[in-house]
């Protein structure tokens, strides 16, 4: 029988005790706060960022959305940024990746505060992370190791195959799993021979955008797979990098899509929003 790693029950069975954190850092004088910038009228950025308010609003968390138009500079948004650097009611800010055109998006990353840095982006928190240090991690990859653990699955001396080297998925994916003792291979798109490595795969993350790339004879019998894509299929139809169908009687764990990463990922943002207001409750005694 295969598992189905439902994100979106996971991700409420967590919020629920976050709820409970939330509530008492509220006691204790510290509303956490989180910032989402969303720069420019891309529709699926507005629709992530307004789920991400919606998180924050329903766990007590204090959200400020900050939209610039498409038109904004990057002067003016580094300006925005040093703003919530300065304010220390705000914990955590982020920028709703991909930027319009013209900005560059590692000047961003690099002016918000590594401190406030919730999305993990930050190259000081991205060492922090390859050297096993504490520090933000990435929402996506956090999200699954999250998934995972709920689930009672340990990786260690696993062999993890990633399919995928983005900054903001498959890197930090690789580190996650190197800390937690699996056996980690990167894979990307001049990959030679790519069915071979995730034929060898126990657990595979696929991260790529092509939609329903990863086909049953690609998977090994009983291993977890687990989606991060979320594309749209010649019919329009929401799919994701793997073909859920198909390799999902092969696996012995899936993830849909949608339910399965996505809701790990906002989840993991409202953990780590809360996790960097619980260091106020210090400063302040
Ligand atoms: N600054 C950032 N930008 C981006 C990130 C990020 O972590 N930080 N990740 C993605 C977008 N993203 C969050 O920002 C995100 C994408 C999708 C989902 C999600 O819940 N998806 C649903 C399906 C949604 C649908 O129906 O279209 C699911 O999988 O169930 C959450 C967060 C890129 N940018
Ligand atoms: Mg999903």
């Amino acid at each position: 029988m295969t598992t189905v790693l439902d994100g979106k029950k996971t991700a409420d069975a967590l919020m629920t005790d976050l709820k409970n954190t939330v509530t008492t850092l509220k006691a204790q004088g510290v509303t956490p706060a989180l910032a989402v910038i969303l720069v420019g009228d891309d529709p699926a950025s507005a629709i992530y960022v307004r789920n991400k308010h919606r998180r924050a609003e329903s766990l007590g968390i204090r959200s400020l959305q900050i939209q610039l138009p498409k038109t904004t500079t990057q002067a003016e948004l580094l300006g925005r940024i040093a703003d919530l650097n300065a304010d220390s009611a705000i914990d955590g800010i982020l920028v709703q990746l991909p930027l319009p055109a013209g900005i560059d998006e590692q000047a961003v990353i690099q002016s918000i505060s590594p401190e406030k840095d919730v999305d993990g982006f930050h190259p000081i928190n991205v060492g922090r992370l390859w050297t096993n240090l504490p520090g933000v991690v990435a929402s996506t990859p956090y999200g699954i190791m999250a998934l995972l653990a709920y689930y009672q699955i340990d990786v260690s001396g696993m062999n993890a195959v990633i399919v995928g080297r983005s900054n903001i998925v498959g890197r930090p994916m690789a580190a996650l799993l190197l800390n937690h003792d699996a056996t980690v291979t990167m894979t990307h798109s001049r990959t030679k021979a790519l069915a071979e490595k995730t034929r060898a795969a126990d657990l595979l993350v696929v991260a790529t955008g092509r939609p329903e790339m990863i086909t049953a004879d690609m998977v090994k019998p009983g291993a977890i797979v687990i989606d991060v894509g979320m594309d749209r299929n010649a019919a329009g139809k929401l799919v994701g990098d793997v073909d859920y169908a198909g390799v999902a009687p092969v696996a012995g764990a899936i993830t849909p899509v949608p339910g399965g990463v996505g809701p790990m990922t906002i989840a993991s943002l409202m953990i780590q929003t809360v996790a960097i207001a619980k260091r106020r409750v210090h400063e302040q005694q």
